[in-house]
């Protein structure tokens, strides 16, 4: 009767499910490009380097395809304790997907970086590898087509394809592309499931960025937060959430706090904004600002904030 091993589009096409992790320096669209293909925000960006700290999954779902991806931290050299852990994240990720979606912005010329992470892709040598020009929309043609041939002579790309996540071009043939590689297997997670990231990383990840939008310039990498507690009010349709937010010094703790609490304030407004976007209902936020020293160095510290 049907036939799995055909390849074509008469409609008895093999059911495709797999993992793919997207790379790139930092800054390359990475996040972006997850959002716009999950089509909610499961992960968050910033124009700052670097904010994405945890292996983050959405999920696209086809009726021919299941496509799990696994989003990475920037790949950096490490500096902290906090980049050697990261780095590690990378790694294991890498060796465990079945496609690798290197990105490269079609806005700046592919230089030592990228040689690096080349080198590192080589190492998971299991996953098919895709070279994608990202933010298409930022460059002319002819840049374009430039930048396809100079990622073009890094190495020999299962596949490469240019897109913009910021105006959703080519988001269907990348996705197309990308299922191409995958291998014959039922779905992988039930439907309608976008993201298996717990939902209280995801509001932690919020109030961080609300942090970041708010105090960008004085606070760049030494924050984390921890949620500690929801409570579902009985008299009201009310989610009650309590976090914690850990900043390295006293001072940036009065930088988050701001004039009379007028910067917590906002934080906690913008952060309260979204946390009802996810949810769906209505939310009280209480952030307690607390200062643990130098935690991006101390094992300990790093744990007991989940890294
Ligand atoms: N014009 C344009 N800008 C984009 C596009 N995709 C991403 N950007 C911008 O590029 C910046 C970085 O995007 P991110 O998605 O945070 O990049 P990332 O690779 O995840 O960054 P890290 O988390 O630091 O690794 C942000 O300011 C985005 O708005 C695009 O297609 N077009």
């Amino acid at each position: 009767m049907t036939s799995h091993s055909r390849a074509d589009d008469s409609g008895d096409r093999p059911f495709r499910s797999g993992f793919v992790s997207f790379v790139g320096r930092p800054n390359v669209g990475k996040s972006t490009l997850t959002n716009a293909l999950v089509g909610e925000k499961v992960a968050i960006t910033s124009s700052k380097p670097q904010t994405t700290r945890r292996a983050i999954r959405g999920i696209v779902n086809r009726p021919d395809a299941q496509l799990v991806i696994v989003d990475t931290p920037g790949v950096h050299r490490p500096r902290t304790l906090l980049g050697e852990r990261l780095n590690a994240v990378v790694e294991e990720t890498l060796a465990s997907v079945d496609v690798i979606g290197m990105c490269f912005p079609a806005d700046e010329k592919v230089g030592p970086g990228d040689r690096f992470i080349v080198e590192r892709i080589e190492g998971a040598p299991r996953a098919k590898k895709v070279a994608i020009v990202t933010k298409t929309d930022t460059a002319s043609r002819t840049a374009v087509a430039e930048q396809l041939l100079a990622v073009s002579a890094l190495r020999d790309w299962d596949a490469i394809i240019p897109i913009s996540a910021a105006k959703g071009r080519q988001l269907d043939d990348l996705v197309d592309e990308l299922v191409k590689l995958l291998p014959e297997s039922p779905q992988l997670y039930p439907t309608g499931q976008l993201t298996d990231e717990a939902t209280i990383d995801r509001i932690a990840e919020f109030v961080r960025e609300a942090v970041l939008e708010e105090a960008r310039e004085e606070l760049p990498h030494s924050l984390a937060v921890t949620v500690d507690d929801m409570v579902e009010r009985e008299d009201k349709d009310l989610v009650e959430i309590y976090a914690n937010l850990f900043v390295e010094r006293d001072s940036q703790k009065a930088i988050v706090i701001g004039r009379g609490g007028a910067r917590l304030k906002q934080i906690g407004a913008d952060a309260r904004a979204q946390i009802e976007g996810l949810l769906g209902r209505k939310v009280f936020l209480s952030i307690h600002v607390k200062v643990a020293k130098d935690w991006q160095s101390d094992p300990k510290q790093l744990g007991r904030l989940g890294f």
